[in-house]
């Protein structure tokens, strides 16, 4: 992420159909109407993607979410050759992935790192060892791999460490080596398949620090699959949902993280931004206004520089307009705080406190109504 709106804004896009073809070209990974079916049962056939169209730009770090089954693996795995569009075409570098056969394939593969849920490390190997292992088949001479290795391991934090086997790490110094490993042929490209979905919380803070270190630090892209909004709030400059094999929201993790749009993008938001209802309010809430005394249930979000203005207070000091809590949080994503506060008025006064909270820069939403 640059921490310029703007230039992030630039970065990641699903653009109509006519501009596919201009937006993968430049990008560091590019989805160009990318459709992907597999045979099932009884010759039926499973459509894991539909239509996918996604530019990841150099030095973005992109953060894939969705459920179990929506498409995410494949999706990923497409980057790397190990699945193969059925239609449309995906790009690394400008290159064609799904068409490359042999020495080509092999090529764009090394400018392909990846790392594993379960780390996938050999256990008879040392730490030195399993990092070696790329350079090793990529014939490498001896020296000059004891060497990378050796740099590997202090970048990652695993001095000290070389001569250790996996079953004597941690799952977060594990995954480390999985890092190291996926450097070692210097990639341009790093696809994470939940990395952290096997970590303790603390540990899942710390690899992703190091991940959004060496994408700083190296310049390195980095296409991510996760089903935890953490995860993409606390790393990935953009994102992308997916669901039952398409996208269906994308762009900079900020704008979606402030303006949701799609009911699956807020469904995952609920559990890290205070977007869900309380239950007591929920099982009362109506979509309309209803005869006699009522209130609004309103969705307030504070973005950027409005998400610490004490905009209640003013909102009962200079309207006189009083506001009920219902829940919330002040969250960061990157770099930026915002909030989200859910809150009811007196229904005849909705309109003119969200006129107001609208005009001091606020984002509001009616949710519905109670009695
Ligand atoms: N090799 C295969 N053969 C048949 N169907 C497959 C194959 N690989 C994936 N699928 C199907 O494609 C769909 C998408 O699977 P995929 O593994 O990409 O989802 P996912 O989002 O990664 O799920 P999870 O989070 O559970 O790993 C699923 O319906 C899955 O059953």
């Amino acid at each position: 992420m640059t921490g310029n709106p703007a230039a992030d804004a630039a970065k990641a896009n699903v653009p109509a159909d006519a501009a596919k073809d201009k937006a993968a070209a430049g990008a560091a990974i590019g989805f160009a109407g990318v459709g992907k079916a597999f045979d099932g049962p009884g010759g039926t056939r499973v459509h894991a993607l539909a239509d996918v169209t996604l530019a990841v730009e150099p030095g973005a770090i992109c953060g894939i979410i969705g459920r179990s089954g929506a498409g995410k693996s494949t999706l990923l795995r497409m980057v790397n050759g190990l699945e193969r569009p059925t239609s449309g075409t995906v790009t690394v570098a400008g290159r064609d992935v799904g068409r490359a056969q042999g020495a080509a394939l092999r090529a764009i593969r090394r400018e392909v790192g990846m790392i594993f849920q379960h780390f996938n490390l050999l256990s008879s190997r040392t730490v030195a060892g399993n990092i070696a292992l790329p350079l090793e088949i990529a014939g490498e001479p001896a020296g000059a791999i004891r060497a990378r290795t050796a740099d590997l391991i202090a970048r990652v934090g695993l001095d000290g460490l070389a001569g250790r086997y996996p079953a004597e790490l941690s799952g977060g110094q594990k995954q480390r080596v999985g890092i190291a490993r996926a450097l070692a042929t210097s990639p341009r490209v790093l696809l994470s398949d939940e990395a952290t979905s096997a970590l303790d919380p603390e540990t899942t803070q710390t690899v992703l620090r190091l991940l959004a270190d060496i994408n700083r630090d190296l310049g390195l892209t980095i296409l991510l699959i996760t089903h935890e909004m953490a995860v993409v709030r606390d790393i990935a400059s953009h994102m992308a949902v997916i669901e039952a094999g398409r996208i269906v929201e994308s762009g900079p993790t900020y704008d979606i993280f402030t303006r949701p749009r799609h009911p699956t993008t807020r469904s995952f938001l609920g559990g890290v931004t205070g977007l869900t209802l309380p239950a007591f309010i929920a099982g009362r809430l109506l979509p309309a206004r209803p005869d006699g005394p009522s209130e609004e249930v309103i969705r307030v979000t504070f973005a950027g520089t409005h998400a610490t203005d004490p905009m209640l207070s003013r909102l009962a000091v200079e309207k006189g307009i009083a506001s009920n809590i219902l829940a919330g949080a002040i969250e960061e994503v990157g770099p930026h705080p915002f909030g989200n506060l859910l809150i009811s008025v007196d229904a005849d006064r909705g309109p003119e406190a969200r006129a107001y909270l609208e005009r001091h820069g606020l984002l509001t939403e009616v949710l519905g109504h109670v009695r």
